[in-house]
């Protein structure tokens, strides 16, 4: 199979394929619009009754009495124990963009004029450890004129190659290979025309979470926030308070049918459900982290839309044919929508898309928004009349392959997912009379997005670009929000700190304090 990476030369396309937020929402909506209904996921009366049910004996609990819930069940609860973080995250520096590790003081001369060449000496795909293929008595001074190709998430090669200690993205160099007589590759470089910052998109070690930080205390309320911070530190249980009966009472009645599918991807990612742990993980070579973004997609989903069915399909690692073959049940399963995280953006194994479009003729309706975070975000239908076509049996699948950095996942499902979803059960309810219950109720009503007021000025923003920043309503003001402090679309502590999303639109480059924002609610 042709590999999503073909070619002797990376052209610079940079941001000229992205649509702004506005586009990517309306072509959003017009995919839920009402031809496109499937009649059998309508939820009648009596099962929203049922739900609401269940919904008031959640607040029932009993403090006399705790259970251990697994993690995916534990939303809404209250927690029983207090967890701080066992280790530190990252384990160690990755990258935080596909690109090529570079000793960025050899690239102080670099120009558009007189660019610097570096021969690439070997290629580090998240999760692998690296094995340099350079003689042992390589000097560091040729080292310097040397790069590695490096994968977002993946390990910085500290321990052979110290020098390479910045990234220079792979849509800012130019590629160039050499060939023999017969074809066949025998070196390939890259040229850099610009200097590279000392430690340029590298994550430090701990920069997440530090050994002992808080991640839950005893008496919060479980949210899908926990359970990220808890999954990606390889926790899978909490203990909560209530009865052993309240363990029953969130596994609503779905049975039979499947609305959202929800799939990671990497071959790095840990799956969080043990029965599916790929073999890969069994490699002490190699550095795993677990699954986080299944779990907060596959939460938040069943604490919004507890009538819908949504479904842990486990994690695939990054093989045209791994991912086809499971993608091709996923549809065959009678999902409305799939959810895959990671793999989309620009390193070698990001296959997603190609996946997708070519080898299951699945229509891309946008991929790359202006935005952050989540600008590689993939959105594409996949129908009967799709030229490689799965039987649908007359649905139209909407197919979301949201970015693997947990923070941009969070921000692709609030403000692209949930609008898709609103709009098709809105869509549905129109159209058969069927009564849905958007959101479940635990604590009052829900809460909608409103205007907010900033309690603080906010640093210039990229211009042309929607800005989703995490955000905290203030304690003493219910009406004024601040943006927390340290965020990076890698760190789930940023999720901790956050209870909400402020909304900043493209054309506003500047904030000031007491200016009034959309904001919405994590
Ligand atoms: N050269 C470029 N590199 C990157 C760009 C870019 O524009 N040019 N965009 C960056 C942005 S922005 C994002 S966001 C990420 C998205 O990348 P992918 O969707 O391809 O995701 P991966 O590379 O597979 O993973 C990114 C990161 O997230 C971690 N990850 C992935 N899945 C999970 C999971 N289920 N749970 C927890 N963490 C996960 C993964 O280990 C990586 O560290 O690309 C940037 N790169
Ligand atoms: O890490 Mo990327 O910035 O979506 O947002």
């Amino acid at each position: 199979m042709a590999s999503a990476f073909d070619g002797a030369t990376c052209s610079n396309n940079k941001d000229d394929n992205l649509v702004t937020y506005e586009e990517a929402l309306s072509r959003i909506r017009r995919v839920a619009a009402p031809n496109h209904v499937r009649n059998a996921t309508a939820v009648n009366q009596s099962s929203l009754a049922e739900s609401t049910k269940n919904d008031s004996s959640w607040k029932t609990w009993d403090e006399s009495e705790t259970f251990t819930s697994p993690l995916l069940r534990a939303v809404g609860l209250i927690s029983a124990q207090t967890l701080v973080a066992p280790h530190a995250t990252p384990e160690y520096d990755t990258s935080a963009m596909d690109g090529f590790a570079v000793c960025s003081a050899s690239t102080v001369h670099a120009t558009e004029e007189h660019p610097l060449t570096f021969r690439v000496v070997d290629s580090i795909a998240a999760g692998d450890s690296f094995k340099c293929k350079l003689s042992s008595n390589t000097e560091c001074h040729e080292a310097e004129r040397v790069c590695v190709e490096i994968m977002t998430g993946a390990v910085f090669p500290e321990n052979r190659l110290p020098q390479l200690d910045g990234v220079v993205k792979i849509e800012d160099v130019v590629m160039t290979e050499d060939y023999f007589d017969g074809g066949q590759v025998v070196s390939r470089c890259i040229r850099v025309s610009q200097p590279v910052k000392a430690r340029q998109h590298r994550r430090p070690a701990g920069s997440d979470f530090q050994k002992g930080d808080l991640l839950i205390q005893q008496g919060d309320q479980v949210q899908p926030c926990h359970v990220a911070a808890l999954a990606s530190l390889g926790l899978h249980e909490l203990c909560v308070y209530g009865s052993h009966k309240l363990r029953h009472l969130n596994l609503l009645n779905t049975e039979g049918k499947l609305d959202v599918a929800v799939l990671s991807t990497g071959s790095e990612v840990l799956s969080h459900s043990p029965p599916m742990r790929q073999p890969y993980a069994m490699d002490p070579e190699k550095h795993i982290i677990p699954d986080s973004n299944g779990p907060y997609l596959v939460s938040t989903l069943r604490q919004k839309y507890p009538n819908l069915a949504v479904r842990y399909v486990g994690v695939a690692i990054d093989k045209e044919e791994a991912l086809l073959n499971i993608l091709t049940d996923v549809l065959r399963s009678g999902c409305e929508t799939v959810i895959t995280s990671g793999g989309v953006s620009r390193g070698r194994y990001d296959l997603i898309r190609y996946v997708v479009e070519t080898l299951m003729g699945g229509k891309v309706i946008f991929h790359g928004v202006k935005i952050r975070p989540g600008a590689p975000l993939l959105f594409a239908t996949f129908d009967d009349d799709s030229k490689k076509g799965i039987d649908l049996t007359g649905r139209r699948v909407a197919f979301f392959g949201v970015p693997g950095n947990p923070v941009a996942a969070a921000a692709a499902l609030q403000f692209f997912v949930v609008p898709y979803l609103e709009a098709r059960l809105s869509t549905i309810a129109q159209t058969t009379n069927a009564c849905y219950q958007l959101r479940r109720v635990i604590n009052g009503p829900p809460r909608a997005a409103n205007n907010m007021t900033m309690k603080e000025a906010l640093r210039r923003k990229p211009k042309n670009t929607t800005v989703f920043w995490l955000s905290r309503r203030s304690a003493s003001d219910s009406e004024t929000v601040e943006i927390t402090e340290d965020q990076a679309s890698y760190k789930l502590s940023g999720l901790l700190e956050a209870d909400s999303w402020v909304l900043v639109p493209a054309t506003q480059t500047e904030i000031f304090r007491g200016d009034m924002l959309a904001c919405c609610p994590l």
